[in-house]
């Protein structure tokens, strides 16, 4: 896979996919820019060689619709400040008014198209619509980590349709720590695997266990965990169909030897709310009428001393209901710990990511992903369908 500093971009149209899936209030204010922030490298690079820049992301889910709240506009507002330059808003991604835009376009400008999600055809991967996205550029730049898990046509059809092809330097960063990270880590290696259903972690942490010399598991996951070792975990969050995979991955943890962490105590609630009255006990003595919403103290301390010890760290997933106060300490704590650690730290997981912010961590951890579901493939040992296709 060549990346875009290979590539000879200057005074070409350079079109790059970006991923400015942002979160925004209802008034569409951004509330967390750091997917914005990371392409910046790449959109400057570009800029400073004298290329074309025509930016293109999806947002949200509008389902070939022209959704209003899902347009890119603020984000091309809120680009603007970061890179301190003018950027132009398309009307739309294909079409007449595009076309017109981009070939006005000078040297070192820039032009964000509108949701590439206003058309079906992005998701349906669909061939002549990446061929309307092929015809507005010279180079096609993919740096849109989070979304290269998707087959898309802006992800995946498109680099059929263009003459030049290559990496950005975050999605080409991304790959880098991961692989850093598992392919050749330094050992101690410790996973952390948290969250609320293992049903959609049970690939990663499978793969995980090929590799890492420790597991811990926090978040509502170690519920279905706890439950299959014949513990009552009352009105927790578990999955009874996952029972039987929590039972296998115990097995395969004894069988190779490796230590897999548990809760022993946790802090319960009548119910999911932040203002229920909350305690913290054992987790062989949780009542019927309870659930498990954090790991407890004596927990953390362990997860601590573990993570003390690590000289890598992969982390998906928060310990606990972190978002209401009384059950986000287990996580709060295991943050800390894990930016004190010795280690290389990578994290992943749009909830984990939110709790790092929280703890005003961002900065101590040696790599933060921007993807969801895309770093979720990495762990599972998945290719990712967009560096495939840059590849091929
Ligand atoms: N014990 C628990 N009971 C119920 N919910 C829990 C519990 N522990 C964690 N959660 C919930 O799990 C959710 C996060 O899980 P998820 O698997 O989505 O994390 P992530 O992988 O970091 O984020 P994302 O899926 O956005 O990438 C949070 O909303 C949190 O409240
Ligand atoms: O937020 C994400 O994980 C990416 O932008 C992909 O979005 P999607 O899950 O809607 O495809």
């Amino acid at each position: 896979m060549k990346t875009i500093k290979e590539l000879e971009i200057t005074g070409k149209r350079v079109f790059i996919r970006v991923d400015f899936n942002v979160p925004m209030d209802a008034t569409q204010r951004i509330t967390d820019d750091i997917r914005v922030r990371t392409s910046l490298p790449t959109i400057e690079y570009a800029v400073a060689q004298g290329a074309k820049v025509i930016l293109a992301s999806h947002l949200g889910r509008p389902k070939g619709k022209r959704v209003p709240e899902m347009s890119l506009a603020p984000v091309a507002k809120h680009l603007e400040g970061l890179l301190g330059r003018k950027v132009a808003m398309a009307p739309d991604c294909v079409g007449d008014g595009a076309a017109a835009m981009v070939a006005e376009m000078k040297e070192g400008e820039v032009l964000l198209l509108e949701n590439l999600r206003y058309h079906d055809e992005e998701q349906a991967n669909d061939a002549a619509f990446a061929g309307k996205l092929a015809s507005l550029c010279d180079v096609y730049i993919n740096n849109a980590f989070a979304v290269s898990h998707r087959v898309h046509a802006s992800v995946a059809a498109i680099t059929e349709k263009v003459a030049e092809k290559g990496a950005g330097l975050l999605l080409e960063k991304e790959i880098a720590f991961y692989n850093k990270a598992m392919g050749e880590p330094v050992r101690p290696l410790v996973a952390i695997i948290g969250g609320a259903k293992i049903s959609s972690k049970l690939g990663a942490l499978t793969n995980m266990l090929s590799v890492v010399d420790k597991v811990i598991i926090g978040g509502a996951m170690a519920n279905t965990f706890l439950k299959a070792q014949g513990l009552s975990v009352g009105n927790s969050l578990v999955e009874d169909d996952m029972l039987e995979s929590a039972l296998s991955v115990i097995t395969t943890c004894r069988e190779k030897g490796i230590p897999l962490y548990l809760p022993v105590d946790g802090v319960v609630a009548g119910e999911f709310s932040a203002d229920a009255a909350s305690e913290v006990v054992p987790v062989d003595a949780i009542d019927d009428g309870v659930m498990m919403l954090d790991i407890g103290p004596e927990t953390g301390a362990t997860y601590a001393k573990v993570v003390q010890e690590a000289k890598t760290i992969v982390w998906n997933g928060p310990m606990g209901a972190f978002e209401m106060a009384p059950f986000s300490h287990g996580t709060l704590d295991l943050v800390a710990a894990v930016a004190e650690a010795d280690a290389l730290t990578v994290v992943g997981g749009g909830d984990t990511d939110v709790a790092l912010h929280m703890a005003g961590a961002e900065d101590k951890v040696s790599y933060v992903s921007t993807g969801g579901g895309a770093f979720l493939t990495l762990m599972e040992g998945k290719p990712l369908a967009g560096v495939t296709y840059l590849e091929a």
